[in-house]
């Protein structure tokens, strides 16, 4: 049995997608769900479905043998778990945006984002020293109103930027989606876990 941990957010339609695509038989109702633990009893599969940054603890506590998870939750925090597979779903990029025009405070630029370590890491290779603000959501609040020069989220459409008024100045990496492993369920279950990796490859988009 192999225990899969999602993200039950944005990516876990496209990952479903491509899961069934793999040949995959999941249950019509599995997106609809309020469960957050699904056995697919036919697949020898069972799912847990957690926020992205936990998907990522799931697996390294190896409660879950595989996950899936966007490269900027794996670039975020380092974990002791193997990436497979880029799955080439849920492309977006991690930016750096501000208001058109301003320039970071020189005395005390602040950064507000949800990813403290790549924007911490991005600004230091940059030879800034900012202040790193961290907030949960809603990012792109931050210079409108004062409480950042500028920040570091993902843009996918451009969408959110652009309402709100900001421009996206550096691209810091693209995003997509991956399947990690836990090391102990990769040696323990080398043959699930590799008939899993061939079986998406082949059906991964190009
Ligand atoms: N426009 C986007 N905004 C945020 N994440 C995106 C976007 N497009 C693709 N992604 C990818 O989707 C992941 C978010 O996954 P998911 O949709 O499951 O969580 P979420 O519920 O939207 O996020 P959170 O719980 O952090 O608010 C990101 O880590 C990133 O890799
Ligand atoms: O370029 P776009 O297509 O507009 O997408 C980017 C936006 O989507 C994400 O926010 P999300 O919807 O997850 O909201 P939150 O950050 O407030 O949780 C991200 O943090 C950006 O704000």
């Amino acid at each position: 049995m192999l225990t899969i941990a999602m993200p039950k957010g944005r990516i876990f339609n496209e990952a479903l997608e491509l899961l069934r695509k793999a040949g995959y038989t999941l249950p019509p109702e599995f997106a609809e769900s309020r469960k957050l633990m699904i056995e697919v009893p036919e697949e020898n599969m069972r799912f847990i479905l957690a926020k992205p940054m936990d998907v990522v603890t799931y697996v390294e506590h190896g409660v879950a043998d595989l996950g899936i998870a966007g490269k900027d939750v794996m670039m975020e925090e380092e974990r002791d778990v193997y990436e497979l597979l880029d799955l080439k779903i849920s492309k977006c990029h991690l930016a750096v945006a501000g208001l058109p025009g301003v320039r970071m405070n020189q005395i005390a630029p602040r950064v507000a984002t949800k990813y403290p370590n790549i924007a911490s890491s991005y600004f230091r290779e940059q030879g800034e020293q900012v202040e790193i603000i961290r907030l949960n959501g809603s990012i792109e609040l931050a210079p409108l109103i004062g409480l950042a020069d500028r920040i570091v989220d993902i843009v996918s459409t451009g969408r959110t930027l652009k309402e709100n008024g900001l421009v996206e100045l550096e691209k810091i990496a693209d995003v997509t989606s991956r399947l990690i492993v836990n090391p102990v369920s990769y040696r323990m279950k080398d043959e699930a876990v590799d008939e899993l990796v061939h079986r998406l490859s082949e059906v991964i988009p190009q």
